[in-house]
């Protein structure tokens, strides 16, 4: 499988390489040459698989320059570190189906695909006698579960930027409190978009990307996408054979739902992918009325959707174009220039055959942890409350709907106590964060800033 730029300007490449790349060389970012097609009798074959084994089934379809038996070790090793024997288990409460996804290390569902990237870099990183700096942004829980990845790794830095006090108290321990010598977090005063602005305009400094041999653990990196695209499979293949369904997908950075989009690309039977949004709600007011304008990020009770340019709606477009970049290159200049990108009638009837979308608000989303937990006893974070509610409110033409669950409850205390008036009980992992030491970098978002560091920490290790 080659791997080409939705920028259209860098030649193919195969996947170990792609993996190591992260955002293009061109600043798109990468995607496969072609989706490979799974069939009716094929799907029928993966309902008996486990989860590793759905994965490797799945991953090996995209990276078929690892040899078979590494790949599976890859895989095999890193879903050992989840706690349910499932991985991704899709519990049935009250009629609502819920995917989740929190089952790793740090109990959100980045984990899926960060346990994974972090064995993969060590994979490739050792075949090819190299060391690397990883640059990533996070709203909280990207980074933990990057970190937990690579934490100790003896030829991996990590540097993770964070928005200064915006996100939950525990995301911030979870990532502060991890001391190895190879992990910097640094804090900026600013929001999630300053952030994955920076590291994007890292990435795009192409003499600084290859002498610091830059990695990408956030989902411009084509690896996370495709780890993610697994428990799609994996819940449709829990499911009565011949159902047809609808996921409910609370959405920032257009990742996951992005992987959803791939799995009905590659041919399951998915009726719709419902975007759900909190108030930084430009991808539901694209999905809605064509209105992709450019808003300011404002602070939720689920923070690790306060996002306002989500990197991988660029993936979209390049299908949605017809795979045509230099449409894509327009549309970016575009949005650079004025702030917006217009879609045709056309092209909005497309996307609308696609997608479902809601834009849930402070209060629904307290409203939705409160009567669900009321009537069934269950406790939802509060991202995955903004899916829920969208698909009980949505979800109407008879599909069923699979609700992912993105993260644990106990990472937004503050916000679950508010709905339901009791405190979750945190999990050990999470209670034994309390009181520990912790590191960071605070800063002003300023990209220069932000490298002289790199270069400093880096420099003192590697
Ligand atoms: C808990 C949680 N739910 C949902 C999302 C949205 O996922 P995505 O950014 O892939 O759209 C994120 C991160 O963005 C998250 O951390
Ligand atoms: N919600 C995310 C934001 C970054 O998204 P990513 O999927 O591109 O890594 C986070 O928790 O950091």
């Amino acid at each position: 499988m080659k791997y080409i730029s939705t920028r259209g300007n860098i030649a193919p490449i195969n996947f170990k390489e792609a993996v190591m790349m992260g955002l293009a060389t061109d600043g798109g970012l990468l995607l496969p040459e072609s989706i490979p097609q799974v069939s009716p009798e094929t799907l029928k074959e993966w309902r008996t698989l486990s989860y590793p084994e759905l994965a490797f089934a799945v991953i090996s379809l995209y990276a078929d320059d690892i040899p078979a038996a590494d790949l599976r070790g890859l895989i095999d090793r890193s879903y050992a570190t989840f706690s349910h024997p499932e991985i991704t288990p899709l519990v049935a409460v009250n009629g609502v189906q819920i995917l989740e996804l929190f089952h790793g290390p740090t109990l959100a569902f980045k984990d899926v695909a960060l346990q994974l990237l972090g064995n993969l870099f060590e994979y490739l990183l050792k075949e090819r006698g190299e060391k690397m700096n990883i640059i990533g942004a996070t709203s909280g829980d990207t980074g933990s579960a990057a970190i937990a990845g690579v934490r100790g790794k003896e030829n991996i830095n990590i540097f993770i930027l964070h928005p200064h006090l915006k996100t939950s108290p525990i995301q911030a321990l979870q990532m502060t409190t991890v001391l190895d010598a190879n992990v910097h977090n640094i804090a900026v005063k600013g929001t999630f978009d300053d952030c994955q602005q920076i590291v994007k305009e890292l990435f795009n400094d192409l003499t600084f990307k290859k002498e610091y041999a830059l990695g990408a653990v956030n989902s411009i990196n084509w690896a996370r996408v495709l780890a993610q695209v697994v428990y799609y499979f994996y819940a449709w293949c829990r499911l009565p054979e011949g159902a047809e369904v609808t996921f409910a997908v609370p959405t920032g950075n257009f990742g996951d739902i992005f992987a959803g989009y791939l799995a009905k690309r590659m041919g399951l039977p998915v009726r719709k992918l419902l975007l759900a949004t909190n108030e930084n709600n430009i991808l539901s007011r694209f999905v809605e009325a064509g209105d992709y304008s450019l808003g300011q990020v404002v602070q939720t009770v689920s923070p690790s959707m306060d996002i306002q340019l989500a990197s991988n709606f660029e993936r979209y477009l390049f299908y949605l174009y017809g795979e045509d970049p230099a449409h894509v290159r327009a549309a970016f200049a575009t949005l650079a220039e004025t702030g917006r990108i217009p879609f045709t009638q056309e092209e909005m009837e497309q996307v609308r055959t696609e997608f479902l979308s809601c834009s849930v608000g402070e209060e629904q989303t307290l409203a939705t942890i409160a009567s669900f937990h009321k009537e069934t006893g269950y406790i939802l974070d509060p991202h995955t409350a903004v899916g829920v509610c969208g698909a009980l409110e949505k979800v109407k033409d008879g599909s069923i709907p699979v609700c992912l669950a993105t993260a644990h409850p106990a990472k937004f205390g503050d916000a679950v106590q508010q709905a339901i008036s009791t405190p979750t009980p945190l999990p050990p992992q999470l209670a034994a964060l309390e009181g520990l030491p912790s590191r960071c970098e605070v800063m002003d978002a300023d990209r220069s800033a932000v490298k002289r560091f790199v270069e400093e920490k880096a420099g003192q290790r590697h």
